[in-house]
Order: structure tokens, then C-alpha cells, then sequence
């Protein structure tokens, strides 16, 4: 079954939330607080080891209920079925999406065309354990009988940001391998890390779901070519594995067929992590720990898939940012992670967020007239701080932010820990409160310089607690987060799943890519004409 195709300006949810924007839009927040003790409990959410506080937002119980309603009048829990059935929801690709069935348990059956895809999930995650064991523990060996001690991951988009951000994240539970990540095709990227290596004890992974990709093959080749400059072509099997739909293009790259890892053209590449693009991660913490990341996230799938709407936490976090973008106008969001592990977090979801939701025509294929996909970007606290939220603070954007913090420090470090979480706590209660003008006169302020000490407050956040930083817990957030771009793409009527609008651009290049040599002469513009002329007379 074909996903609705309900326009959402159409419903009747989306009338009422119009009205009742015009009624609610000038409520202060901190008024809502003082009127009703019992807030902070209505509006948040305990599961598992997750706690998410969603009351320091722009709503009332009728707003939420308006929002739930319209959850319903777009078939959301109709859509949700259809996607963990393995039904073809990409239609314009014309495939299933299926990143949940890679995390769900041995057990479960979830069909494809007719044919139940979990025991060939299960037949890669063996190859992943028995590969990953054999390289941590030094069994498989380089041309030259030594253990591996550096892994490079060489992938770009899905088959890099993944891994790269779960790897970083999880460096708390690494083991002795060093792991690297190639993907720009900036050639200063791949001679960065080429600088680094021994090509007798390294281990190349190219992911490449295409196979295809001109970043990818060529920092593949780049590094092929490097590493024959003292090795021989035999040698290419045991030192290089690839994880790819495309077997075929695969081989004729060199690698053995025994070292690649399939995946299947359900993944798409910015959900992917949890499918053999992952194998990074399971090289970098272990085949353990990356299976309790996927643990985590198919726990956050049953939550998703079987929680009431009211308090389900991909949907009430979608709902929400649907509130803001579409009837605030908010233009983004921020992500703040209070772990500096969380660094490349935001990058992640960026690619996740903005590839999938990015889209202006609807599923009937018409030209949409409201908002869709929201910019994200964001850096961890505290740094963020002392960069960008001046802005959030007293700038003239709403910018709604998610507060992600971890109550236990990994280290164990109590005096860092609680100055960390001090101001995790300290900013959202900032940007709901504000400062008055009452109050900033009271701290004797001069006063020519009291209107620029007022702070607006009513800036929405939402807290999202969660107990520690564990595989498991990322796996969890991760998934809540995929969840939540499913639930916003159902809502605007798009296709979350195709990346069409990345295309053109490729294209173009390669054309441009062939005037550099002088072969071929394409029409541009002045612009484009002078800013060639001018590489051609400097590179
Ligand atoms: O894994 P591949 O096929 O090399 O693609 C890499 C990336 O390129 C894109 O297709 C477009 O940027 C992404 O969706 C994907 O993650």
C-alpha cells in the first residue's frame, strides 16, 4: 500500500492549529508554568533510561491535542505500518525502507516482495562478528604476517557521517585500533591520512552503496595506489574490504569477493549505519557494543512503532517542530548536545534531516505552498555557548533547540560533570525565563545600558535526558531521531526517501570536470565562465 497523499493545510487539525495559533501565539511560557504546577510532569516523557521534558515549548493541552489530531487526519499510524511492513513507501525509487529490520531480533520477520529479509541480515551481522573478531584480536594478518592497528574508512554522505559520528561518539569504549574516515575528494583529506598509515598494517573499508560515487573510487584509488607502491596486487585482498549493493563493480575495483559485505537497496545510504556500513564501528568498540547499538535503536523502533501517540517521543518531537516550522515560521532548529563525545552529532543529523525532508513537492507531485524541511545545525555545550547563542538568546529568530545531555560522566569526573549539566540546566531555563526589564534595573544597571541587558525568554527547548552515554543509548537516540524525519515527512506529504536534488550538481561537475583539460567547451554564463578562466590560470 502507497502512502496517503493527505494534504496537511487541508485537514482539519490544521484549521483548528491555525486558529488556535492566532489565540496562543503571545502566551508567555513562564505564565503557563506559574498557572500550573502539574506542567512539567503533563509534558514529559519517561521511557527506558530517557526522560524527555518537552514542557518549556509554545503549547497548551489544547495545542497538543490540536497536534495529535493532526497526526490522525494525515494517517500517521497507518504510514508507521507501512514503513516496519516493508512496504514501498520510496515509491519514487520504487523500494522499502527498511533500516529497522537490520536491528530487529533474529526472530522477526519482515518481508520483502514476498521474502523474509531477516535471516540474510543475520547471515551479514555473522560475517561483521567473525571479520571483527578476527582483525581485533591480530588472527587476520596484512601482506606481511602483522596484526592491523589502523582501519580507514573510505566512504562519503551515509557511508561516511554514520559511522564516523558513532565512532567518535563511542570513543569512551574503543579498543587499540585507530580509525580514520576519508571522504572529501579535497585530495589534501586522503594525503592527510595517507601521512599517517603504514600500509603494511592497515585496513581499508570502502563503503560505497552505489559503488559509484566519483568521491569515494577516487580517494579508493588514490589510496590503491599508494599502498601498491610497496605491497603487490595480491596483496589488495587482504588489506581492502568494501560494503556495497553493486558486487559486480566491486570486483572489478580488486577487492575479493570474499571481503565484501552486501547491503540491499531497502537501507537507504543516510540510514544506514546500522546495516555492513557500519562495520567501522563494529571494528572501532567491537562486534559487542555495535550490537547493543542496534539493540538500542530497535528498542526505540517497538517505542515508536507501538507507544500511544500522546506519549511517544519520535512523534511528540516531530509534532512539535511541525508547530514551530510551519505555523511560528521557524526557519531551524538547534542541537546541543551536553557531551563533547556528541561533537559530530549535528553533522550527522544534518545529512539525515536535510536530504530526506528537503523536498517542495508533494507525494501527488505537486509544487507544495507550505514549509517543509527545517535547517539543523548545532555544537555541543558548553562551547556552543560562547559561539552561537547570543543569537538564540537576543537575536530576532526563534530558533527552537533540543538540550541532549547524559546524567552520569563517563570518566567519573563529578566537579566537570556537574558544571556541564549546571549549564545544560541553566540555558533552557534562560531561554524560558528571560530577563526582564524589572530585573535588570533591580541589579543596578546604568541606564542607557538596560534595554540591551532585557532578554525576550520564551525561547522553546526541549530536554532530553538520558542516563549515560552507553551503545545502547545512542542506538535509542539515533532511531528517535530517524523516527522523527518519518513523522515530519508523512505530516508535509513528501518523499523522506529519495535524494534527487543532490543529482544536478553532479552532473554539472563531470561536464565542467572534462573543460578542465581542455577537451570539451560547455555554454555558462559570464560568471561561471570568468570564475573558470580564473582556476585555469592559477591551479
Ligand atoms: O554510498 P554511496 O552510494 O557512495 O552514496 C553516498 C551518499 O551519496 C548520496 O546518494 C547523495 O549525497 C547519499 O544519499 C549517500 O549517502
Amino acid at each position: 500500500m502507497a502512502l496517503p497523499t493527505i494534504n496537511p493545510t487541508q485537514t482539519e487539525a490544521w484549521k483548528k492549529l491555525q486558529n488556535h495559533f492566532n489565540e496562543v501565539n503571545n502566551l508567555q511560557m513562564k505564565d503557563l508554568f506559574a498557572q500550573d504546577a502539574e506542567r512539567a510532569n503533563k509534558f514529559t516523557i519517561k521511557w527506558e533510561d530517557f526522560y524527555v521534558d518537552y514542557s518549556k515549548n509554545r503549547i497548551t493541552e489544547e495545542t497538543f491535542k490540536y497536534l495529535l489530531e493532526l497526526a490522525k487526519d494525515v494517517k500517521l499510524k497507518e504510514a508507521i505500518e507501512s514503513q516496519f511492513s516493508g512496504e514501498i513507501i520510496n515509491q519514487t525509487e520504487g523500494r522499502a525502507v527498511l533500516h529497522s529490520a537490520l536491528r530487529a531480533p533474529e526472530t522477526a520477520v519482515v518481508n520483502v516482495e514476498g521474502e523474509n529479509v531477516i535471516p540474510e541480515v543475520y547471515s551479514v551481522k555473522k560475517k561483521i562478528e567473525t571479520f571483527t573478531n578476527e582483525v581485533v584480536n591480530g588472527e587476520r594478518k596484512g601482506y606481511t604476517g602483522k596484526s592491523f592497528t589502523h582501519v580507514v574508512n573510505i566512504g562519503i554522505g551515509g557511508s561516511d557521517l554514520g559511522p564516523a559520528m558513532v565512532v567518535d561518539s563511542l570513543q569512551y569504549y574503543k579498543n587499540d585500533l585507530t580509525t580514520y574516515f576519508v571522504s572529501n575528494v579535497d585530495g589534501d583529506h586522503v594525503n592527510e591520512v595517507i601521512k599517517k598509515l603504514d600500509p603494511e598494517t592497515t585496513l581499508f573499508v570502502v563503503v560505497s552503496k552505489t559503488f559509484t560515487t566519483q568521491e569515494t573510487l577516487s580517494n579508493a584509488n588514490t589510496i590503491k595506489d599508494w599502498f601498491l607502491q610497496s605491497a603487490s596486487q595480491e596483496d589488495i585482498a587482504k588489506h581492502f574490504v568494501a560494503v556495497s549493493t553493486n558486487l559486480d563493480a566491486v570486483k572489478s575495483f580488486g577487492i575479493d569477493p570474499d571481503n565484501i559485505f552486501p547491503m540491499w537497496n531497502w537501507v537507504g545510504g543516510r540510514f544506514s549505519l546500522w546495516s555492513a556500513v557500519g562495520l567501522s564501528i563494529s571494528l572501532a568498540v567491537g562486534y559487542e557494543n555495535y550490537a547493543s547499538l542496534l539493540e538500542g535503536a530497535n528498542a526505540m523502533d517497538e517505542h515508536f512503532k507501538n507507544e500511544d501517540f500522546d506519549s511517544n517521543i519520535p512523534v511528540v518531537l516531530g509534532l512539535l517542530s511541525i508547530w514551530y516550522n510551519n505555523f511560528f515560521n521557524a526557519e531551524s532548529e538547534a542541537i546541543i548536545p551536553y557531551s563533547q563525545y556528541l561533537n559530530q552529532f549535528a553533522t550527522y543529523l544534518q545529512q539525515g534531516i536535510m536530504e530526506s525532508n528537503g523536498k517542495s513537492v508533494d507525494r501527488n507531485g505537486d509544487f507544495i505552498d507550505y514549509q517543509t524541511g527545517t535547517l539543523i545545525w548545532g555544537e555541543p555545550g558548553t562551547n556552543s555557548q560562547h559561539a552561537f547563542f547570543q543569537l538564540i538568546h537576543q537575536g530576532t529568530k526563534l530558533i527552537p533547540a533540543d538540550f541532549i545531555g547524559f546524567a552520569k560522566s563517563l570518566h567519573g569526573n563529578q566537579d566537570h560533570q556537574d558544571k556541564l549539566i549546571s549549564n545544560y540546566l541553566a540555558q533552557t531555563e534562560a531561554l524560558l525565563n528571560g530577563k526582564t526589564e524589572a530585573q535588570v534595573i533591580a541589579e543596578g544597571t546604568a541606564k542607557e545600558i538596560i534595554p540591551f541587558k532585557i532578554f525576550e525568554g520564551n525561547k522553546p527547548t526541549n530536554s532530553i535526558f538520558i542516563e549515560k552515554l552507553t551503545p545502547k543509548s545512542l542506538g535509542k537516540l539515533i532511531a528517535m531521531y530517524e523516527h522523527k524525519i518519518f513523522v515530519q515527512g508523512v505530516i508535509w506529504n513528501i518523499f523522506s526517501y529519495d535524494q534527487f536534488g543532490v543529482e544536478l550538481g553532479k552532473q554539472l561537475a563531470s561536464k565542467i570536470l572534462q573543460e578542465f583539460n581542455g577537451d570539451v567547451t560547455n555554454q555558462h554564463e559570464s560568471s561561471t565562465t570568468n570564475l573558470l578562466a580564473y582556476y585555469k590560470k592559477f591551479r
